[in-house]
């Protein structure tokens, strides 16, 4: 059971989290997840000992978040080439079982190519297995170093645009700490890089309706570090920036389009709104895994649709199905119809700034952003 109230003193760091691992025991191998439905109430472990396990996990969000989404593809190929399945159609299993976070495919993709050139080049599948785990790690390890990168990048950013505060009073949306990530996440790693230099004042976090990603998981998050944070419902954000309250807000992307538009979880466009009438910087920070030049703009990024009964009751099961019967309370009459898209997309014109590992882009604009990808060392798969 996680302790709600061990919050840890600032200069004194939380156990790091075991988000996501490869294991091999004795039945064969498993991706073994943190199960993110069950926090912060529990801290318990998913074993997922094959692809359909492991895409259901990602269809109820046990492991949720662009970058980790990525990391979650690339080990499942690896765990179907160790089980001697077919890669390219657990790329594509993967790949599908969410549609808006790019990196998901990319990961599933990098390694189902790592594994068929191994193959190509002679390996028995039983090598190349090896050679696709070893790839999966790669970008594990490749997005702890960007998550370190970005936090500095960002660090270094809200000095330049937000000079002779006291603290900074930053707000966030979703949740894009540790949990997301192979390191300490995107904008929550600038959060944090700040709490740790002590120029965070006030973290205010979003609680994210409906799935609760900020309330459940970003408040779990700060807390374990010992932030000074608040939790609001996403509709008090307007007031909150009316009395002056918010000096930026940072949150993460899903997909970034080749014109700069931002899928991000719904509810980062109407931030973006109120920070352009408020004139508070709007900063999004992403690797640059999650740009994708090949989706041209913001009208093309297909934005999940989920079912209503996280809508229509509280503590749905998040992928319950629609009509009913999510295994939560009831909050409209039975039938009701929702709305729920996971994503929204805010435009480039009212976006600050993309912070990666590779620089940032400040105005945000295509060519910025295709520089930015072709320094970056990250694989590119066509
Ligand atoms: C680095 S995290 C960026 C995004 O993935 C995050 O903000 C987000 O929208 C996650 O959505 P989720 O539906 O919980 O997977």
């Amino acid at each position: 059971m996680a302790d709600q109230d061990a919050q840890t003193p600032v200069g004194i760091e939380p156990p790091a989290l075991s988000v996501l691992r490869w294991d091999e025991p004795p039945g064969g191998p498993a991706v073994v997840l943190l199960d993110q439905t069950r926090l912060p109430a529990e801290e318990a472990e998913l074993v997922c000992a094959d692809v359909p396990a492991l895409v259901r996990a990602i269809r109820m969000l046990a492991v949720r978040g662009a970058p980790l989404l990525g990391i979650a593809g690339g080990y499942g190929v690896a765990l179907a080439a160790a089980r001697g399945e077919d890669v390219d159609q657990a790329a594509e299993l993967l790949g599908q079982a969410r549609p808006t976070a790019v990196n998901l495919g990319y990961g599933a993709r990098r390694v189902a190519r790592e594994y068929r050139a191994a193959v190509g080049s002679g390996l028995v599948p039983e090598a190349a297995a090896v050679v696709a785990l070893a790839e999966a790690r790669a970008l594990h390890q490749e997005d702890a170093a960007a998550s370190g990168r970005m936090a500095q990048y960002g660090l270094e950013l809200l000095a330049e645009l937000l000079p002779g505060r006291g603290g900074y009073r930053l707000l966030t949306h979703c949740n894009t700490g540790a949990l997301v990530s192979g390191g300490e996440g995107t904008a929550f790693a600038v959060v944090l890089r700040a709490h740790r230099g002590g120029s965070l004042r006030q973290l205010w976090v979003d609680e994210t309706r409906p799935l609760l990603q900020g309330a459940r998981l970003t408040a779990y998050e700060a807390g374990r570090h010992g932030m000074p944070f608040s939790l609001l419902t996403d509709n008090a954000a307007g007031s909150l920036f009316a009395a002056g309250e918010v000096d930026a807000v940072i949150i993460g992307a899903d997909r970034i389009a080749a014109d700069g538009s931002v899928a991000n979880k719904v509810g980062s466009y109407p931030l973006a709104v109120l920070a352009k009438y408020h004139h508070v910087p709007f900063l999004v920070v992403a690797p640059t895994t999650t740009v994708d030049l090949e989706t041209v703009d913001g009208t093309s990024i297909v934005v999940e649709q989920r079912s209503a009964t996280e809508v229509t009751e509280f503590t749905s099961q998040p992928g319950a199905p629609a009509g009913g019967g999510g295994g939560g309370r009831a909050v409209a009459p039975p039938g009701t119809q929702a709305y729920n898209p996971a994503f929204d997309i805010t435009p480039s014109e009212l976006v600050t700034a993309i912070v990666t590992e590779e620089g940032v882009i400040s105005p945000v604009t295509g060519v910025g952003l295709a520089e930015l990808c072709a320094r970056s060392s990250q694989v590119t798969i066509s």
